[in-house]
């Protein structure tokens, strides 16, 4: 049922070609937040869109730019969950700040460290150190893809890799 739901959400957006574009994303983003007013964000940009399908390409070993159904599912359910935590630290609507970003990536179930935050606020605060809905979103995207890239690349599992230079820049470039 839930999953019918979803294919027709689908297919609304991604149109007959089943695959759902960097604007598709865009469009559908932007619609649902101007029913949220509690989401404090200018929108989604292309480019945020462009990146967060290419992290569920390497999410899913699926480079084809696009979402597919699997990918689209995945991203959707994750943004699902990850608004809300938003709206419990956005208390003052005015996005949230570096400490409330702590608790928030610990909530969303990720563990780093004091420096990891430090980047995190850095990279995705605005002129204020606030961070709105769509860089948490993008930040939250970026964090998960990169885990699961990594444990795809742990094959033994004993918390290492060894990428040549050209399999990193393959990561890093893409993604
Ligand atoms: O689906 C909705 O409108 C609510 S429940 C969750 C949600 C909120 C914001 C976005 I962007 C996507 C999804
Ligand atoms: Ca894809």
């Amino acid at each position: 049922e839930e999953d019918q739901q979803f294919r027709t959400i689908f297919q609304e957006i991604g149109g007959e070609d089943m695959e759902i574009t960097a604007n598709e994303l865009r469009n559908v983003l932007n619609r649902v937040i101007t029913k949220h007013k509690d989401l404090k964000t200018e929108g989604f940009s292309l480019e945020s869109c462009r990146s967060m399908i290419a992290l569920m390409d390497v999410s899913f070993m699926d480079g084809t730019g696009r979402l597919n159904l699997q990918e689209f599912r995945h991203l959707w359910n994750k943004i699902k969950q990850w608004q809300g935590i938003f709206k419990h630290y956005n208390t003052d609507q005015s996005g949230i700040n570096s400490y409330e970003m702590r608790n928030a990536v610990n909530d969303a179930g990720f563990r780093l460290n004091n420096q990891l935050y430090d980047i995190i606020t850095m990279r995705y605060a605005n002129e204020s150190m606030n961070i709105d809905f769509d860089s948490f979103i993008s930040c939250l995207v970026r964090l998960e893809a990169m885990f699961r890239a990594f444990q795809a690349f742990d094959k033994d599992g004993d918390g290492t890799i060894r990428l040549s230079v050209l399999e990193w820049l393959q990561l890093t470039m893409y993604a």
